[in-house]
């Protein structure tokens, strides 16, 4: 970047200090690159050592099974082998992972520099995306992690305070310089007073996205700072404006607990939910850039399609798409109770006083005949003290029959149907049953074999213990539907609602209403589906989930400390009924220690496009607009949908002259189709559909629901008129249409726009009307 820096507080150095600076980056990429030769040739030694050690496993553990001695002494060759094999495996990684690292270092050493006073002793410190350390263990580069260079993110000159893990320290803050490094050039720096400086964030604001997000390390905010550095708490909510960093703080504050916790904690503990797939691949890049291992991914749908194998979950997009064709007022009142923290409860008082008689087991068979009754099941749960909770009654049940099932093998053993197998057992099924095994006895070798073979006869009824089949939990929910004390619709419906469960069942199919308290509902019930390990759990776009959803989640990951990014605005599946999810917290985490930050600043788009975003949710909103110039929105206003898709094709071509990415966003699938099969557009095209897990550069067309958490330099949004656009929920569409813009967006209107648009000041949107006149030659 040539153009100088102007920045507020900000001040431009003179060349000598640039000279004097580079001389510093050059030394050090000097350094970088002693360090790299030095660790390439660690990696082809490890290397190599790796292949010796594999080819000397198979020498070393040729399996000598004659004597007993023998036998104990390969036994331990092989482990030993097999340590040195994991041991140079790991090594081999640990060196390729530091290449890498100083691969990147070596493109932009640093971006931060911090001169301190500590209790009269003065130092200068560089911070950048991993430490360097010289040989005499001199930190040349500090971690951006690191507690010391929290000062960067957080101070402006002058007193200012850090935390260790000793404790809090204090310093003087006397100098902060920003750099903007590339290909081991300074190309720009200056000192600041501020945080971290708007005008570097103008600059990285500024260039055109590439297919994945970037990490924002150098120019990291507060706010921003405050989030990824947030230790303290069980619940960390934060409530962000579209594109204030909520997704970036997020990604940050991974690479941050993974850098503080090596010891504890590693990305297998980790999960993200986030809102579709191409969102995890466009954010796939970053932990990767910090050095880090990208965590384990999984959007609702795929979460809850895993839990019930066999069934399909109906997904928050296919719903949707159903709800825009026709969304009758009881079944919302409906879907809105099922979605509440009270249904979820109304399962506990359900469970609490639900008697044996009422499980709904079902008989085991084997082989065409009842192996377990239900009488015998519920006979066993029966005689179960009656305080004990439900999933503990489930499981010494299922331990009994497991009994049961023992001593039955064991008598059925005797039985003349196998013995007469054992007559006809061939020599080679006959040792394969024997295995390695030595009898002291005939008999014992007989009664080996014999309780082998039962036991295949009765694989089936184990499997049934083990997958817990003896209880019917879709017939256990159907069950406690109708007991539901106080339904929010005529009883009539509410059957209605219940057959419809039913047939839908048959179907294999469940209504994703009905997914989460039935999980929950399995789960009290059957002791299972918990995961213990679990130690942090992300979730991106909250709003898009229910409170029964959040309980659901919470009570699967007892261990887990939550980190929900959301945005009110954005919510474009719940309709009229907004949640106040803050005050509803506490219970559904059933914790008090939970943090709750705002983010009004948005960084995503130029300032005039956020005014214009953020006035469609009317004077309501305390969004603020990063200040960053760029063109007008555009509204186009048309009379025919020839006319629409006319400009439409006109506008991309002039965008793609200036824009990598253009995106035309539409209400819902069927219209990106209907676009899609219209639009002859000379440049490359690509519909998107919710199976879609990459996106292509030029231009995309797709649903706004897909485009969530993305963004484009330029936005196309169709069609923003007055009949499409009309409840609360549309506003939101509308928000998120407009916010996924970076640099230019432009507005098509087929007949007069929505009074979302109309109430706009005049000055935030430039207005054109097309009609017949104008569009005929
Ligand atoms: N501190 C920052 N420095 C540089 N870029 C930033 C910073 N904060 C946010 N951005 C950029 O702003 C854009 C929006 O950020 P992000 O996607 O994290 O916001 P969000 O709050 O998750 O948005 P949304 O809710 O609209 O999806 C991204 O391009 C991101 O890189």
């Amino acid at each position: 970047m040539s153009t100088p820096f102007i920045t507020k507080g900000g001040r431009f150095l003179d060349s000598k200090t640039k000279v004097t600076e580079q001389k510093r980056v050059t030394a050090m990429i000097k350094k970088i690159d002693q360090r790299l030769a030095q660790k390439r040739q660690e990696l082809a030694q490890a290397q190599h050592e790796t292949s010796a050690v594999q080819r000397n496993y198979g020498d070393n553990t040729r399996v000598n099974i004659t004597e007993a001695d023998d036998r104990i002494e390969t036994n331990a060759a092989v482990q030993q082998q097999k340590q040195l094999v994991a041991h140079t495996v790991e090594n081999e990684a640990i060196l390729k992972k530091q290449i890498k690292q100083l691969l990147a270092l070596r493109q932009s050493p640093y971006f931060g520099r911090i001169d301190i006073d500590e209790a009269g002793e003065k130092e200068t410190l560089y911070i950048g995306t991993a430490s360097f350390i010289d040989d005499q263990q001199h930190f040349l580069i500090y971690d951006w992690r690191a507690p010391i260079s929290g000062i960067y993110y957080n101070g402006t000159l002058g007193t200012v305070r850090y935390q260790t893990p000793n404790g809090t320290r204090q310093a003087k803050l006397l100098k902060k310089r920003q750099f903007l490094i590339e290909h081991g050039q300074i190309k720009n720096l200056f000192d600041t007073n501020e945080t971290v400086g708007d005008s570097l964030l103008q600059y990285v604001l500024g260039t055109a996205r590439n297919d994945y997000m970037k990490n924002i390390v150098a120019t990291i905010q507060q706010e921003q700072n405050d989030i990824i550095r947030d230790t303290h708490h069980d619940v960390l909510m934060v409530q962000g404006v579209a594109g204030s960093g909520k997704t970036s703080a997020i990604l940050q504050r991974i690479a941050f607990l993974l850098y503080h916790s090596r010891e504890s904690l590693n990305s297998e503990q980790m999960i993200l939910f986030s809102p579709n797939r191409l969102f995890s691949h466009y954010i796939a890049d970053v932990l990767p850039s910090l050095g880090e291992k990208n965590i384990r991914q999984v959007t609702l749908a795929e979460f809850l399609n895993y839990r019930f194998s066999g069934l399909q979950v109906e997904t928050l997009f296919d719903r949707y798409e159903q709800d825009q064709a026709n969304f009758p007022p009881l079944a919302q009142q409906i879907r809105h109770f099922k979605e509440s923290l009270a249904y979820m409860s109304a399962i506990d008082t359900y469970l609490a006083q639900l008697k044996p008689s009422q499980l709904a087991f079902t008989a085991i068979y084997a082989n065409g005949q009842v192996f377990f009754s239900q009488q015998e099941i519920q006979t066993i749960y029966a005689q179960l003290p009656e305080k004990m909770l439900a999933a503990d009654k489930f499981l010494a049940t299922k331990n009994t029959l497991i009994k049961r099932l023992k001593h039955k093998i064991k008598t059925e053993a005797t039985a003349d149907w196998v013995a007469a197998e054992i007559d006809i057992l061939s020599d080679e099924r006959y040792r394969q049953i024997i295995g390695h095994h030595h009898f002291t006895t005939g008999d014992a070798e007989w009664r080996f074999i014999a309780e082998a073979i039962v036991r295949k006869r009765f694989a089936v009824v184990y499997d049934a213990l083990y997958n817990d089949y003896f209880i019917d939990i879709y017939q256990q929910y159907s069950n406690f539907m109708a007991s539901v004390p106080q339904i929010p619709v005529p009883a009539k419906i509410w059957q209605t609602m219940m057959a419809t469960y039913r047939q839908q069942l048959e179907r294999h199919y469940l209504r994703l209403a009905d997914a989460t308290p039935l999980l929950y509902l399995r789960d009290q019930l059957t002791g299972s589906g918990q995961n213990h390990a679990l130690q942090h759990l992300f979730i991106d776009e909250m709003q898009d989930y229910t409170p029964a959803q959040l309980r659901y989640i919470r009570h699967a990951f007892p261990n887990a400390k939550f980190t929900l990014l959301g945005d009110r605005a954005q919510d474009l599946f719940t309709g009229e009924k907004q949640i106040d999810f803050q005050r509803q917290l506490p219970i559904i985490f059933q914790t008090k220690r939970i943090n709750v930050i705002t983010l009004n600043k948005s960084y995503r788009s130029t300032y005039p496009i956020t005014k214009f975003a953020a006035a469609t949710l009317g004077d309501n909103n305390q969004i603020e607009a990063f200040n960053r110039q760029g063109r007008q929105p555009q509204l186009i206003t048309t009379s025919t949908a020839t006319d629409s898709l006319q400009q439409i094709s006109q506008k991309c071509q002039q965008l793609r002259l200036r824009h990598e990415t253009v995106a035309i966003l539409t209400k819902n699938q069927a219209t990106s189709d209907w676009l899609f099969a219209r639009l002859k557009l000379d440049s490359e095209t690509t519909l998107l559909t919710d199976t879609d897990r990459a996106l292509p550069k030029g231009i995309v067309i797709l649903p706004i629901y897909l485009a969530k958490g993305l963004e484009f330099d330029a936005v196309i949004a169709y069609n923003v008129a007055k009949s499409q656009f009309k409840t609360t929920q549309d506003q939101h569409i509308l928000y998120t249409m407009a916010s996924r813009a970076m640099h230019e967006l432009i507005l098509i209107s087929q007949g007069g726009p929505c009074r979302f648009i109309q109430q706009i000041p005049t000055k935030l949107v430039q207005r054109q009307s097309i009609t017949k006149s104008h569009t005929a030659p």
